[in-house]
């Protein structure tokens, strides 16, 4: 929790991200260093095209950088691993399994079988709120039920790095708000270092402990905001006089480079 001494879960240097395009190259990520800290809830923010994708998924491994070097637990990351689960703006679920067999593909996958996978999906399935949908399959779900089931998912895997690429952006305001409540709930039971990316300036101070603000194309980190709320957070936290001072200062800088992408 907030405080405590901790370990460089995840250590970023100088990440440099040029993508092949039309009209010659593309720079996405122009020298990005941030150290995550051990069981840290970071969120990032910034104007469309600045890289937090980019940076996601090469965290993730789904993308090599073009220089610099990502780290996770000082091994240099080279690919994806089971280490860091991704939970990504579409669902992505298996249609063909239900919301327990989801769940438990995650279990499988780390050798786990039988009556203790069965006990483990259930726990994270009631830890979503799921448990009168065990049974169903993803297209008898509503899009924040679908969510919920990627999480779950996400969190039964148990990576120790979770990597959210907007999970809550294609939902309507009052799931998005139920299920911020959830994983806020959930990060202060069971730790984990997370990673979250949203456009949503609300969003990014209720649930991390820092806010990272991404300057515009080409990104750079432009600063890293400390967020003092006190845990245990809920929506209530959102009136509290830290959650305003820390929304008028991320705004601003925020508003600034959606100006110098406009220009
Ligand atoms: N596969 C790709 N090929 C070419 N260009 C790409 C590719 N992926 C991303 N880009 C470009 O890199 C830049 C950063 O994209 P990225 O998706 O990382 O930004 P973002 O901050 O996540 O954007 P948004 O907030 O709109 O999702 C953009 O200019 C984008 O067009």
């Amino acid at each position: 929790m907030a405080g405590k001494e901790r370990n460089v879960k995840v250590k970023i240097e100088n990440l440099h991200k040029t993508y092949p395009s039309r009209n010659g190259e593309v720079t996405a990520l122009n020298g990005v260093n941030l150290d995550i800290m051990e069981n840290e809830f970071i969120t990032v923010v910034g104007p469309s095209g600045c890289g937090k994708s980019t940076l996601l998924n090469i965290i993730a491994g789904l993308e090599k950088p073009t220089s610099g070097k990502v780290y996770c637990d000082d091994q240099e990351i080279n690919g994806t691993g089971t280490e860091r689960g991704v939970v990504f703006q579409q669902y992505a679920l298996f249609p063909w399994l239900t919301v327990k067999g989801n769940v438990q593909f995650g279990i499988h996958l780390q050798g786990i079988k039988g009556e203790e996978a069965d006990q483990l999906a259930m726990k994270y399935i009631r830890m979503v709120d799921l448990e009168d949908f065990v049974d169903h399959y993803p297209k008898e779900l509503s899009g924040g039920m679908k969510q919920r089931v990627a999480i779950a998912r996400a969190y039964a895997a148990n990576p120790s790095v979770l990597l959210m690429d907007e999970p809550f952006g294609a939902l309507d305001a009052q799931t998005r708000t139920q299920l911020q409540e959830e994983l806020l709930h959930t990060w202060e039971k069971e730790q984990k270092t997370c990673f979250f990316i949203t456009h949503d300036v609300d969003e990014a101070i209720i649930l991390g402990q820092k806010v990272v603000i991404m300057s515009a194309r080409p990104g750079r980190i432009k600063e890293v905001v400390d967020i003092p709320i006190p845990y245990p957070r809920n929506q209530e936290s959102k009136i509290s006089k830290e959650f305003l001072e820390a929304k008028n200062y991320i705004w601003s800088q925020v508003y600034k480079e959606y100006l110098e992408v406009r220009k």
